[in-house]
């Protein structure tokens, strides 16, 4: 057994009776009460779901095991000449919830290294698809199409133990990841760089080797990085992590759980929306013919796109209340590394005019930028502006958290989800007493 695998087994055994006991002999006491505006809107802020991998505070945003995002960029080992941290090491740090030393993330290294040849299938599949197809298409067929590989599904025929499910989730997850960075290359490569696949560099890291099989040179491996670090989790209730967390209680497998958020991911009010904010962007300089607006000419375009009934894609958040500190992570990177990128100007440029208009608007709970407002415009300065594929890349460091989640559900012995729905009649017998 790994060390990553006996440490996080250590560390469920040890949790498991603080979950027992709060059921045992805690269970009916109330967490929260559910009224009809959450019934009916989207059950925003029910509290309902368990997780200790991340918190998702309104004003102060994600800690990551308690961890700020600058606690984490700072504590976890580095990768050595580069700025950012192992991502390697921030999976250890979710999985385990302990930062680990240089010796632990190598030996996650090694492990990726001896799980990550992509089987043939997959690529077959990929070249069979449409060259048009969505890459969202791409990396969720992809990575449904290994469930063959499925490491649970084999033993769960055989009558494995549920105390044991954990271990083979570990087993698939773990495949899983480690094979991941080399399918979104490829299908980047695939797709828009005419089939000119680079192979995978086993002596990199997992950023680094993305950089590399992407074709994009330093500082693509930081910015690889910090993008999956960032992207990885928002607690449980977001579409990807909750879509996840659903289809595995289900047990089905993690490829089966992990390409079901993927889809998730892919709308336009959840990840893909730092696609649409480079559409939209592209949108404004098409017709502002490359030059920066003004205050004044950015104003008429973010009141066009909201009396035409559309969002302003990367403002607003069901939970935050603030600047999302995801935004203000790479919104530093932007300022250290491209403080003069044109995007950067019109990103920069959003944030200064689009609050205010949304809090005029008065709709918008949120005015706030948004993660995705701000991580196109690095993968565009990088050489990455096929911006349809940016989702993958969120889709990437998603599954690094979407798959510790998972675990930890298995391993906790959380049940199949399944609420309760009531209908129309019922709700209006609660609210006023009327018979149907
Ligand atoms: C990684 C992520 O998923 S981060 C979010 C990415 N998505 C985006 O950036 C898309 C733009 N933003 C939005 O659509 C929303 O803010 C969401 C989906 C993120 C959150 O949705 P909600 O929790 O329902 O937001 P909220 O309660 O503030 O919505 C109230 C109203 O304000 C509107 N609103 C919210 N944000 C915006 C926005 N950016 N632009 C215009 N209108 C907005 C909503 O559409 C809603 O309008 P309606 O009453 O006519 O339906
Ligand atoms: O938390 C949410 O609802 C959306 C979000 O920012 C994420 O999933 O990263």
């Amino acid at each position: 057994m790994s060390s990553l695998k006996k440490k996080l087994e250590e560390k469920i055994l040890q949790h498991r009776p603080r979950t027992e006991r709060l059921v045992k002999e805690y269970g009916d006491v109330k967490v929260d009460e559910v009224k009809i505006s959450q019934v009916i809107g989207g059950m925003r802020g029910i509290k309902c779901l368990v997780t200790d991998i991340s918190y998702l505070d309104p004003f102060e945003g994600i800690r990551f095991r308690g961890y700020t995002i600058p606690e984490v960029l700072e504590k976890l080992p580095k990768v050595p000449g580069a700025e950012m941290p192992y991502v390697e090491g921030f999976l250890y740090l979710l999985l385990t919830g302990d930062i680990p030393t240089m010796q632990e993330v190598e030996e996650v290294h090694k492990e990726f290294n001896a799980r990550k040849k992509v089987p043939q299938y997959v690529f077959d599949i990929l070249h069979a698809m449409p060259k048009d197809s969505h890459p969202m298409t791409m990396f969720a067929t992809a990575i449904m199409s290994m469930h063959l590989d499925s490491v649970f599904d084999k033993e769960y025929r055989k009558g494995i133990q549920k105390a044991d499910y954990w271990s083979a989730y570990y087993e698939d997850a773990m495949n899983l990841l480690a094979k991941i960075p080399e399918i979104a290359a490829h299908i980047y490569r695939w797709k828009y760089k005419d089939g000119d696949i680079i192979p995978s560099d086993p002596d990199l890291d997992m950023g680094g080797n993305f950089a590399h099989m992407m074709g994009i040179g330093r500082p693509y491996d930081d910015v690889a990085r910090l993008y999956f670090i960032l992207h990885s989790d928002h607690e449980s209730g977001n579409v990807s992590a909750h879509t996840g967390h659903l289809v595995a209680s289900a047990l089905s497998d993690i490829y089966y759980s992990i390409s079901a958020m993927l889809n998730g991911l892919a709308g336009p009010l959840h990840g893909l929306a730092n696609e649409e904010v480079l559409r939209w962007l592209q949108g404004v300089m098409d017709s502002m013919g490359g030059k920066i607006p003004t205050e004044e000419e950015m104003k008429k375009f973010v009141w066009d796109t909201l009396e035409s009934g559309k969002v302003v894609p990367g403002f607003g958040h069901a939970v935050l209340r603030k600047t999302d500190p995801r935004y203000m992570a790479q919104r530093e990177f932007c300022l250290k590394h491209l403080p003069d990128d044109p995007i950067f100007k019109y990103v920069d440029l959003l944030f200064k005019v689009v609050p205010p208009i949304l809090l005029e608007q008065g709709k918008a709970k949120n005015p706030w930028p948004n993660v995705d407002a701000q991580s196109g415009v690095i993968q565009w300065h990088y050489g990455v502006r096929e911006y349809e594929f940016y989702t993958v890349l969120f889709g990437i460091g998603r599954a690094l958290g979407v798959c510790s989640n998972i675990i930890w559900a298995r391993g906790l012995g959380y049940p199949i989800e399944r609420p309760k729905s009531v209908t129309t009649d019922m709700l209006e017998e609660i609210a006023f007493g009327k018979k149907s």
